[in-house]
């Protein structure tokens, strides 16, 4: 397996809030890497610098083969384009159709705007339908997307981020705003997907126990340093607690 993302020494700086410090990592294709930490640890930063959304003050940052800090704008917009990106709020336009939300999915792909699902080429709604399918949201394809429920919203966002045939994925605190029944099917749905398109998915968190039961590997990020980065699998509870503090309030110790 290669690596599809690789951080060497990013330092992200706003002013004088450093929100990276110093990053090292590498993402081998197909992994789920969850990134775990406290609000303001950086996560939300790390995951912009993948897709060149912000670009790193020292440091560089490769994904796909491309190095972010040299692309130009033409390589960076294809880039993007092979990067998908779902969001704790979904981002949906709540007037839509489930459908057509879906669709705007292909936008990146197409040429000029498009008002109303039929102006999607035929090929575009039915992966789109397949998609929805995927996500078992079929019967709601022609609802409101304003009608869904937070759950059925996000694996709408998700339905759109595959119509983009993304080779990774970045998930921003997906489930943060869902109650915890609909956040384990949303964990699950990715785990599910990633699997079956050998999709890298990065994704943060922060919930230990989302992280440990759904994710591949454990990045705990304080104060924008990595400060654990470690295998989900086989971890027992006192490791958990480990996890946490690393994360949450103990002196820096990479694992
Ligand atoms: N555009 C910006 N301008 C100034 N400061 C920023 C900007 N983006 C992030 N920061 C700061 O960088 C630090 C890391 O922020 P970031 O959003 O990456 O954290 P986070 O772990 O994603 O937090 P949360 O869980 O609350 O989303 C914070 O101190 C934040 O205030």
């Amino acid at each position: 397996m290669h690596d599809v993302v690789t951080f060497h020494r990013v330092s992200k700086r706003f002013g004088a809030t450093v929100a990276l410090d110093e990053v090292s990592l590498s993402v081998p294709e197909g992994q789920i890497a969850v990134l775990l930490g406290l609000s303001g640890s950086g996560k939300s930063t790390l995951l912009r610098h993948v897709d060149g959304l912000q670009r790193a003050s020292t440091g560089s940052v490769s994904v796909l083969g491309t190095d972010l800090a040299t692309a130009s704008g033409t390589r960076l917009r294809a880039l993007r384009r092979r990067v998908g990106f779902v969001f704790q709020q979904f981002h949906l336009v709540g007037g839509l159709t489930v459908l057509e939300n879906v669709c705007t999915g292909a936008l990146g792909g197409l040429r000029g705007p498009r008002l109303g699902l039929f102006t999607y080429p035929k090929r575009v709604r039915q992966e789109a339908l397949r998609h929805l399918d995927r996500v078992g949201l079929t019967e709601q394809a022609f609802q409101r997307a304003d009608t869904l429920s937070g759950g059925q919203q996000q694996r709408v966002a998700i339905a759109r981020a595959l119509l983009q045939r993304p080779e990774i994925l970045l998930a921003d605190e997906p489930v943060a705003s869902l109650d915890p029944e609909s956040a384990g099917q949303v964990m699950r749905l990715l785990r599910e997907i990633s699997a079956e398109r050998n999709l890298t998915v990065l994704c943060s968190l922060h919930q230990v126990d989302l992280a440990l039961s759904w994710g591949d590997r454990v990045i705990g990020l304080r104060s924008g340093r990595v400060v654990l980065d470690r295998q989900a699998a086989g971890l027992g509870r006192d490791e958990a607690m480990a996890v946490y503090s690393a994360v949450a309030s103990v002196p820096a110790a990479v694992a």
